[in-house]
């Protein structure tokens, strides 16, 4: 199949393009980029009459689909919440073409079964789906998994995200055979012993509704734990969902070292802070908490230096029954995929704190980057997968959950008028989302 995307304002940050550009597709790479100022233009109604798919992008930016290192898919065990086609849709939907799912599934995958089987249902869905195994055995923090054979049966990297493996001696070792095959761990940092049963940050939020509170330093004990740790070892270390200014400090400290660590940080992490919790709505809880404006303050500082290189979601789908709960009771989490790029563009590039590069630098090139795979994706550049999303900046809209394509209606965003849209998804060359589901013929 060929396709040529006409007219659009073309952002590769592999390569600086900013400017307006023709995308000529392939099959599933692309074949080449026509930049206007050089005088090249492609011409589309040669390929109109040759019957290709022409799209006009004009006035819309057109930027290589996001990768998402963050996202929970249920699948195997929990399908009630999400599951591998739905989860995928919902990426489509979102603009996302990579997503690497999390293994703090039903069972945990931790062995090579269980990956296989996800890995060959994912050749199904609408986006890339990748896996993660977990670090230890049913993510129980003793024995660690066969990491050599998880690794060559696919796995993209190992997390035990949910929880820290507490015991460091464990997780040593874990770091140490990661550094041994090049593998990265996600962390998923939070101190068990000092979280307790706490459910919203410690201060206005967990004061307001009389339930125990999550301190910031929760989450920094175990930041500064495994930075030390990756740098001692030379592991590749990525922090999950980072949430607090200890975090961000310490990625600068983690940078001085020379340690191998990257960070992301979540849409939720950046656009709210734990007073916007005005009445008791689970749909504000998740892991880590809600923070304070100062930590979103450092948050968006560290994105915009480039201190912290990634946007994921940790998209955490849950029933509208398990969320219906109050605080203490209502599992930890929030959907993220269909909302993340117009939060990002709404809260951080509408204002003008980063621009359009930096979105795509850190919504698709710097995750291709983390897990390696920067050779073919997250970039614009002839031989590349023709993973596209095609992105309008002026069009507004309002949040309504019941239109997700995800099962998880779990947003805290509902009503909420957002700014940029995701029109077009494209999947190795192929129409995957626009303007609705492509569905499979
Ligand atoms: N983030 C969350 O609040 N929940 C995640 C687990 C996790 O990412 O730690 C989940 O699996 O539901
Ligand atoms: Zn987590
Ligand atoms: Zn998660």
């Amino acid at each position: 199949m060929i396709m040529l995307i006409v007219d659009g304002h073309v952002v590769d940050p592999a390569t600086g393009l900013h400017e307006i550009a023709d995308v000529l597709i392939e099959q599933d790479c692309i074949k080449k980029i026509y930049v206007r100022s050089r005088g090249e233009q492609a011409d589309y109604n040669e390929a109109q009459e040759n019957g290709h798919l022409v799209i006009d992008a004009k006035g819309k930016y057109v930027m290589p689909g996001f990768i998402d290192l963050h996202v929970h898919f249920r699948d195997p065990g929990l399908t009630y919440k999400e599951d591998i086609i739905t989860g995928s849709r919902a990426a489509a939907a979102g603009g996302v073409t990579t997503v690497c799912a999390m293994p703090n599934t039903k069972p945990v995958v931790d062995n090579v079964e269980v990956l296989q089987d996800i890995l060959q249902r994912a050749e199904h869905a609408y986006v890339h789906v990748k896996q993660l195994s977990s670090i230890t055995k049913g993510m129980e923090g003793k024995e660690l998994v066969d990491m050599e054979a998880m690794l060559k049966a696919g796995a993209v990297a190992f997390s035990e995200d949910g929880k820290s493996v507490m015991d460091i001696r464990v997780y040593r070792e874990a770091m140490k055979k990661a550094a041994e095959l090049g593998a990265v761990i996600m962390a998923h940092c939070e101190d068990k012993d000092l979280v307790g049963k706490g459910v919203l940050n410690e201060g206005v939020a967990s004061e307001k509704f009389g339930v125990p509170g999550i301190p910031n330093s929760v989450e920094d004990v175990i930041t500064a734990r495994d930075i030390f740790l990756a740098h001692e070892t030379g592991a590749k270390l990525h922090i999950c969902h980072c949430s607090t200014i200890g975090t961000v400090e310490l990625m600068r400290m983690a940078k001085r070292l020379g340690a191998h660590v990257t960070a992301e940080v979540c849409p939720h992490h950046f656009t709210l802070t734990d007073a916007d919790i005005k009445e008791a709505n689970s749909n504000y809880k998740m892991n880590p908490p809600l923070r304070t404006e100062k930590d979103v303050k450092a948050l968006v500082e560290g994105l915009v230096d480039g201190t912290m290189p990634a946007i994921s979601t940790d998209h955490a789908p849950h029933s509208a029954e398990e969320k219906a709960q109050f605080f203490d009771k209502a599992p930890f989490g929030i959907v993220g995929l269909e909302t993340s790029a117009a939060l990002t563009y709404t809260a951080l590039v509408a204002p003008g704190l980063m621009d359009i590069m930096d979105m795509a630098t850190k919504m698709s090139y710097n995750p291709a980057k983390i897990i390696g795979i920067d050779d073919k994706y997250g970039r614009l550049t002839p031989g590349a997968k023709a993973d596209i999303v095609i992105f309008d900046p002026e069009e507004t809209w309002v949040v309504d959950p019941i239109k997700f394509e995800s099962k998880g209606h779990n947003t805290p965003y509902t009503g909420q008028t957002l700014v940029g849209k995701v029109l077009t998804t494209i999947v190795d060359g192929e129409l995957r989302y626009n303007g609705a589901i492509i569905e499979d013929q």
